[in-house]
């Protein structure tokens, strides 16, 4: 590979793996998306196997098992969170912590040299493989235990329509009539804990996100349930047809996706083919990392990039300053995110229900006074805040009452 000068496009080799970092979001779109079909893979993540991650689809070398992503959004298992001190609760907190703090994908001694996962894991510099080992359990217990208990529904013929149900169904009916089947029970056991992972997981991170931004920027709070009054009124809650109509609102998470994306280098994909690049030569089966981090923070697309500030997709002559909606935080090309859409409309619901019932305020001090603070991030493989002190207080007393209503429907 021959770098041009003041290239997007920064590579380098490492004892035999060659690895690109994508700094724009036109290196990104041109390769990830236009060329697409050649950067469809994942590389080898041989740490996230030490882990027992290895069925899960967001790890999966391109391949005929991608059918699973068409389906992979059906809800899952069919199983309910019967309150706060549900199993399955503690069991999704445990995987977001083991994912959260494994570090960047493919980025381990293992991923370049898989033959170390057989070193002991008392060297002192193996300590990504002690956290594998010690996380394992976790691992294994998201993909076994809810795939086990929509099992045992089904043989008790209890089962509601799930993602599991419906392809056991095939899965049974093929092994019956002998017909081959194109998936494996470890593939269905994969795809539904992917849905239960990355799903629960990136949704948490991102309310936790709003919450803090809305805490640090008043006056967008302000602005935001000034819309929210508008356009639904005081006495009830936002519904899914208000959705499309809060246009600030929509801005207030488009900016949370660009100031903090939760996977700050993507999630690395590889390459299929030899590929050229701006008379940069890219053999097959090197690693590229989109750095979505740049890209949202680049002061030749984002004035001011560090500050919170939603009104800056508006047009000028709204007080704005036109420029474009942040790209890549759900990844690009054939791996894109297939959760977006669902992510999306869960974060605007949860986002507009909050901002009709509650303020969020900074917490109070011993004075009584809301007290500013620097919140604490974790940077392991995800960026994410940690748990942070808030105080709120309800807005109005109808929509307080609506609010109740549904947890109790939801309840009952
Ligand atoms: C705010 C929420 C979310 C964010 C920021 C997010 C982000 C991402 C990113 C960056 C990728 C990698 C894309 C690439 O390699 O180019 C990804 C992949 C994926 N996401 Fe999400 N995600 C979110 C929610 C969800 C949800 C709700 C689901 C499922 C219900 C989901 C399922 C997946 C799956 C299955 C993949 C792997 C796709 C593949 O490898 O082909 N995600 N996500």
């Amino acid at each position: 590979m021959r770098p041009t000068k003041g290239s997007d496009v920064l590579f380098f080799h490492t004892f035999g793996t060659k690895w690109i970092v994508l700094h724009s979001f036109s290196s990104a779109t041109e390769l990830l998306e236009r060329r697409g079909s050649l950067y469809a893979d994942r590389p080898r993540f041989v740490m996230f196997e030490e882990m027992g991650w290895a069925p899960t689809l967001t790890w999966l070398r391109w391949g005929p098992r991608r059918f699973s992503v068409a389906i992979v959004l059906k809800i899952a298992y069919g199983l309910d969170v019967d309150g706060p001190q549900s199993p399955w609760i503690k069991l999704a907190e445990d995987s977001s912590e083991a994912v959260g703090k494994s570090g960047a994908p493919a980025s381990s001694i293992m991923d370049r040299f898989p033959a170390a996962r057989y070193l002991p894991s008392w060297l002192p510099f193996m300590e990504r493989l002690r956290y594998a080992r010690t996380w394992r359990p976790a691992i294994e217990a998201i993909t076994r235990l809810p795939f086990d208990a929509a099992i045992k529904l089904m043989n008790a013929e209890k089962a509601e329509e799930s993602f599991v149900q419906s392809r056991m169904k095939i899965w049974f009916e093929n092994s019956r009539q002998g017909c081959p089947n194109r998936f494996s029970l470890e593939d269905i056991k994969g795809a539904a804990a992917t849905i239960l992972i990355a799903g629960n997981d990136t949704t948490a991170a991102t309310v936790m996100l709003l919450v803090l931004y809305l805490m640090q920027n008043q006056e967008v709070q302000r602005k935001a349930q000034e819309e929210i009054e508008r356009i639904v009124g005081k006495h009830r809650l936002p519904s899914w047809n208000d959705i499309p109509k809060l246009r600030y609102t929509n801005l207030v998470l488009q900016e949370t996706y660009r100031i903090n994306p939760l996977s700050p280098l993507g999630i690395p994909h590889a390459s299929i083919a030899d590929d050229v690049y701006n008379g940069m030569f890219i053999p097959k089966g090197t690693i590229v990392y989109p750095n979505v981090w740049a890209m949202m923070h680049d002061p030749k697309v984002y004035s001011d990039p560090f500050r919170f500030w939603p009104d800056r997709y508006l047009p000028k002559e709204e007080g704005g300053n036109g420029e474009p909606l942040p790209i890549g935080h759900f990844g690009f090309g054939r791996r894109i995110c297939i959760g977006k859409y669902l992510a999306e409309n869960s974060l605007l619901i949860i986002l507009a229900t909050m901002l009709a019932t509650m303020n969020i305020d900074w917490p109070l001090g011993p004075d009584g006074q809301p007290t500013p603070f620097e919140p604490e991030w974790s940077f392991r493989g995800q960026a994410i805040v940690l748990p942070f002190g808030i105080s709120i207080t309800s807005r109005s007393e109808k929509a307080m009452a609506a609010l109740n209503e549904e947890i109790d429907a939801l309840q009952t």
